[in-house]
């Protein structure tokens, strides 16, 4: 039986052919709404069910930015009274966070400062931006001003994944920032590993013209 290695299903082609890739991370306490923001963006649904992230999910897309195409890793955990901090891991080689606090439970709000201060130890410079999340519930907390973030000068959004609004537009922006940081880094480790990642991308480049080469000689398919 001939076998078909042209389409072997796993292989999402858009991510290989992508000009860029970004990960981008999300912060906050549990049951705050990170799992239902993220399938509000990616799949434009919403499921009202309790389930708590136990174990790292990690969400492919891939978005078009200006003329290029952007593979996104979207990294979303359980936001942790159980653990009270992310692995390192989870921040390592993060091109911006987006932390997430519940209009209804003021204690959310206060915890971002733990969660900010953790980011900025793994990466002090990656765009971050908060993020007000069901203000379906109660309309009326978009009237009053939450000021943290503002100091730091970060962008604040009025979200609601139950009803979708500003959740594309909080992401658009984010992806936007995540890319402009990952090929402007002011972190110098960050621009290290452009460096390194260029170099290897040329290589890359170079090893696939001499791929097209063999392709053209029977013997070396
Ligand atoms: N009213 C309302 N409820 C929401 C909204 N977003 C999330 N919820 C509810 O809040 C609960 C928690 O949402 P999740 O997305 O699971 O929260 P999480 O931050 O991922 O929680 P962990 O995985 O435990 O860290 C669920 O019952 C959701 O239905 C929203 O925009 N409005
Ligand atoms: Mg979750």
């Amino acid at each position: 039986m001939a076998g078909d290695v042209g389409s072997i299903p796993e292989l999402d082609q858009k991510k290989y052919d992508s000009d860029e890739q970004v990960k981008i991370i999300c912060l906050g306490d549990s049951a705050v709404g990170k799992s239902k923001l993220m399938e509000r963006f990616l799949m434009d649904e919403y499921r009202p069910q309790q389930l708590s992230t136990y174990a790292l999910t990690l969400y492919k897309h891939t978005a078009t930015v200006g003329n290029k195409t952007v593979a996104i890793d979207f990294w979303d955990t359980a936001g942790q009274e159980r653990f009270q901090s992310m692995h390192p891991s989870y921040y390592h080689k993060a091109h911006a966070c987006i932390m997430v606090f519940d209009v209804q439970r003021k204690i959310t709000y206060k915890n971002l400062a733990s969660w900010y201060k953790e980011l900025r130890e793994y990466r002090p410079e990656i765009p971050c931006c908060v993020v007000a999340n069901k203000i379906d519930a109660d309309l009326k907390v978009t009237q009053r001003s939450f000021s943290f973030g503002k100091k730091q000068g970060l962008p604040f959004y009025f979200v609601s994944a139950a009803d979708g609004t500003n959740v594309v537009k909080m992401f658009r922006e984010m992806i936007k920032r995540a890319l402009d940081y990952k090929q402007n880094p002011s972190d110098f480790m960050d621009e290290v590993m452009q460096e390194l990642e260029n170099f290897d991308l040329e290589k890359k480049e170079n090893n696939s013209d001499e791929d097209g080469l063999k392709a053209q000689s029977p013997e070396l398919v």
